[in-house]
């Protein structure tokens, strides 16, 4: 089911949560909604959900405009982090609660409730574990269990708000694949909220990257990283060197030193040099290239990180280095950016 979200804007009283929102998910598609706190991704979720109602705009499935229907009538699977489970009730009965308080007409006999139930803890790999209270499970499992429950009305489209986030790396790690194999299997369409960058690259088709409720980006994760449309994106997914620069000739200049990067049209004026601390070349002082100090080399994955510090700016760079003869801290060293954008200041 296809989800399309056309000129949404919120406001709470003077405050501008959301304003005028794009957005389309294909079927089928997993979106990851990625931004700073406060950037308004929940707010986006919660509008898509029907928990939450925007000032202006629509949210259609499938074509059909659902903007005023409760969430209650949207068929809608979410799991959100502040819907906990119940603690009074045992994980079957949590499982079974979508379908327990449907309406007579609507809700299947008692004893397909439970057969339904045993194949949702089958799926998320609690079998034996029904009985249980939440209490008596570990952050993970119960994680699982909310999406056993969310699961349990049949939806075709599912909202994940932060799912995993308090629990540890190494459990949202796996609980992250598990999720996209089950969202494939299942044929679902999910929009994910997360302000974990790794999470959302990883597990997402696409990724919609958010600031101050306006999307920024929407592109597959190798282009968020590798393309990103703005400087806010360059510097919030990966890591990222930025250096104000004027742009004149066709040169970057900075400091009264000028180098050599792609200015791709960028007009004559103040601008904003970002690069990825592996996407420079080391070369010796005294080269054409930015002239740099050493203040700290490390190992790091196979290489060196380097922090070597520029005049005139007290941020110092991140490089990677990966030959055999690392510098040392005290040396002085010329920095090639190679592969640079530049963002016009302002
Ligand atoms: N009910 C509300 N009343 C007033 N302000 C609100 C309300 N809900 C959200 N906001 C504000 O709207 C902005 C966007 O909030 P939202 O929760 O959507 O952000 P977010 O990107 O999900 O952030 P986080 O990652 O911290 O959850 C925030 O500044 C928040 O304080």
């Amino acid at each position: 089911m296809g989800i399309t979200v056309s000129g949404i804007s919120k406001r709470f009283g003077a405050f501008t949560a959301l304003g005028d929102i794009d957005l389309e998910a294909r079927p089928g598609e997993f979106l990851a909604l990625l931004g700073p706190s406060g950037s308004g991704k929940t707010t986006l979720l919660r509008i898509i959900a029907g928990l939450e109602f925007p000032d202006t705009g629509t949210v259609a499935f499938d074509g059909v405009d659902v903007t005023n229907q409760p969430i209650t009538d949207r068929g809608v699977g979410f799991v959100f982090q502040q819907y906990a489970l119940f603690r009074h009730m045992t994980v079957a009965d949590n499982v079974a609660f979508g379908l327990t308080v449907r309406k007579r007409s609507t809700r299947p006999a008692k004893a397909e409730i439970a057969r339904r139930v045993e194949e949702l803890l089958d799926l998320v790999q609690l079998k034996d574990l029904g009985k249980r209270y939440p209490a008596q499970l570990s952050g993970g499992q119960r994680q699982r269990v909310a999406l056993a429950r969310a699961l349990a009305v049949e939806p075709r489209i599912l909202l994940l708000d932060e799912p995993f986030g308090a629990l540890d790396a190494k459990v949202r790690k796996d609980l992250r694949r598990w999720l996209r194999e089950l969202h494939d299997r299942m044929g679902l369409t999910s929009i994910f909220v997360t302000h974990d960058q790794e999470e959302a690259l990883e597990l997402a088709d696409r990724v919609v990257v958010m600031d101050h409720g306006v999307i920024e980006q929407v592109s597959a994760p190798e282009a968020i990283y590798n393309d990103p449309a703005s400087a806010f994106v360059f510097d919030f997914v990966g890591e990222s060197n930025r250096l104000p620069v004027s742009v004149r000739g066709g040169r970057a200049h900075f400091g009264g030193h000028a180098f050599d990067v792609a200015t791709d049209g960028t007009r004559d004026g103040d601008a904003t040099l970002f690069f990825r601390p592996h996407d420079v070349e080391i070369v010796g002082a005294g080269a054409a290239a930015l002239p740099a100090v050493v203040s700290l080399a490390r190992p790091r994955g196979g290489g060196t990180r380097i922090e070597a510090r520029i005049e005139g700016r007290e941020a110092p760079l991140e490089l990677d280095y990966t030959g055999d003869a690392p510098p040392r801290p005290g040396d002085r060293i010329g920095v090639r950016p190679l592969r640079a954008r530049l963002f016009p200041a302002g």
